[in-house]
């Protein structure tokens, strides 16, 4: 969403972005060139019969590199879906996988299409159609190209997807990894829905670890106790908020949504504004705060952390001057501009850059695919021994326990609630927590140990393309 004619496309923000970290690399031009370029971009027209007249969509499948395989990124269903958007997502599914070592290249496809005005079945004849024009073309193949959920798209779309994929490959043992963010109990991983979401929580927990960091911001002290504002209600901007408020202390003061934003100095209690919304489909008439008409004026309200998790270009060169916050986290996929992101360098804001802040939605995507290739519950494998070690655990602290001179004892279902522990859901969180924790640090030490680097963007640009230019000139380029 470019908001000023002044403003570079989606695309070639993305590309200014990449450029500021090559300038600072010593590649040879002509990689460079191979890493910028989107290789392809599949553009499909289709019709569907819909109220008894046929009605034609436009779609994408762009894959920007295939310096590993498959590719990897989110399907988006939007009306604001182009070729230069999808290019740009694509491009920084790229940088996104590398950086956090999913060992993927990048990609990213978009519908024309606004799912609130179709019901469940017209949904589903859509999504089929669009599916099918891209499976028959090997745009979604388990060992080619993996999309996942991305804006206006969740599980019920996975599973209609995989689904279909299924039907056009019969044989396929592995048809269940074509697609990922899958329910559950349709070949689905437990924490998938909630990743990308947990992931920014993880991604503020390492960033307030990092006390060099936290000083840069011109913050101090812990994660708890920070005033937050999110953009976006949806699968990310609900998850942070929800994680944020009710485990690290974190009070959500603000709410933007499309048609209005809610405001409360003290906090709000995201499970019932997610239920407000959810059941009037506007934030308007919410009792836990103060309803905003011009919902977008709140990114420019005092706050210490701002999580904009909904669309791009909501930071840019007419409200960039005006943000207040500290520490910008971009859940979402290219919310700043490259002019507003000159702004806020220069203003001291800190801004933990797209492609690491949402990148747990593709880590634990890749532990789906894993999951779904290997044909066994993920975890399961090593479980046993994994038990009998937390065993040797409980009995030690057993014997400790009897001890006449300590006056503690364990609690009676402590025993069962550890050796649960070694489950799908906390296997997939600790490899979540591992992975954020990692990147952080990979990023961190460029931004802190070099003085040509003085933000968390061009470090994390110059993590990821170096790891890019390493694969290509490991393959002879
Ligand atoms: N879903 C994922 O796993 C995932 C992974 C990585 C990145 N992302 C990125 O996160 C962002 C959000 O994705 P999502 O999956 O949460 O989408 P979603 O469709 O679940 O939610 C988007 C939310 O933003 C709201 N919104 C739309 N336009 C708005 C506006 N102008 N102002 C305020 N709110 C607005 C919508 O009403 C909705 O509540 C996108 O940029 C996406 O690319 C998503």
């Amino acid at each position: 969403m470019t908001q000023n004619t002044n403003e570079p496309s989606f695309r070639e923000s993305v590309d200014m972005m990449f450029n500021r970290a090559v300038n600072l690399m010593d590649l040879k031009p002509g990689l460079v060139e191979k890493i910028r370029v989107c290789n392809a971009t599949y553009t499909v027209r289709f019709g569907v019969r819909l109220r008894g007249d046929i009605k034609t969509f436009t779609g994408y499948r762009s894959v920007h590199s295939e310096h590993m395989e498959p590719v990897k990124g989110g399907i988006r269903f939007s009306m604001g879906v182009n070729q230069d958007e999808v290019e740009a997502l694509a491009a920084l599914m790229t940088f996104k996988c590398a950086l956090v070592e999913a060992p993927f290249g990048g990609s990213k496809g978009g519908l024309c299409v606004d799912p609130r005005e179709y019901d469940e079945h017209e949904m589903e004849l859509i999504t089929r159609r669009f599916a099918y024009e891209l499976i028959k073309r090997d745009l979604i193949n388990p060992s080619q190209n993996v999309p996942a959920p991305d804006m206006g798209t969740g599980e019920r779309e996975m599973a209609w997807i995989a689904d279909q994929y299924k039907r056009m490959h019969t044989t396929d043992i592995n048809s269940a990894a074509c697609v990922t963010g899958k329910p559950t109990n349709a070949g689905g991983i437990q924490g998938r829905t909630e990743a990308t979401g947990r992931g920014v929580q993880y991604a503020l927990r390492a960033f307030f670890r990092d006390s060099e960091g936290v000083k840069k911001a011109g913050l101090s002290g812990k994660l708890d106790g920070k005033r937050v504002i999110v953009q976006g209600l949806g699968n990310v901007g609900y998850h942070a908020a929800k994680f944020l408020s009710e485990e690290d202390g974190a009070p959500v003061i603000g709410v933007i949504e499309y048609n209005g934003a809610i405001f409360n100095k003290d906090g709000i209690d995201i499970e019932a504004l997610k239920a407000h919304i959810t059941a009037e489909g506007s934030p308007k008439g919410f009792a836990g705060g103060e309803f905003i008409e011009d919902g977008a004026s709140l990114l420019e309200t005092d706050c210490d952390i701002l999580i904009p998790a909904a669309l791009e270009g909501v930071i840019n060169l007419r409200n960039a001057r005006n943000i207040q916050a500290n520490l910008i986290i971009e859940a979402a996929n290219g919310p700043v501009t490259a002019g507003a992101d000159e702004i806020l360098r220069d203003k001291g804001t800190v801004i933990i850059p797209d492609m690491y802040a949402n990148a747990g939605g593709v880590t634990v995507s890749y532990f789906e695919w894993v999951k779904n290739l290997s044909h066994i519950r993920f975890g399961r494998m090593g479980r046993r021994q994994e038990e009998s070690r937390h065993q040797l655990i409980v009995d030690e602290l057993d014997r400790i326990s009897q001890d006449a001179s300590i006056n503690w004892t364990l609690s009676p279902d402590f025993k069962d609630k550890y050796l649960r522990g070694a489950g799908e859901l906390e296997l997939v969180r600790s490899g979540l927590d591992d992975t954020m924790r990692i990147a952080y640090e990979s990023m961190a030490n460029v931004w802190h140990g070099r003085d040509d680097v003085t933000d968390l963007r061009t470090a994390a640009y110059l993590v990821s393309i170096g790891k890019v230019a390493a694969s290509y000139q490991a393959k002879g380029l």
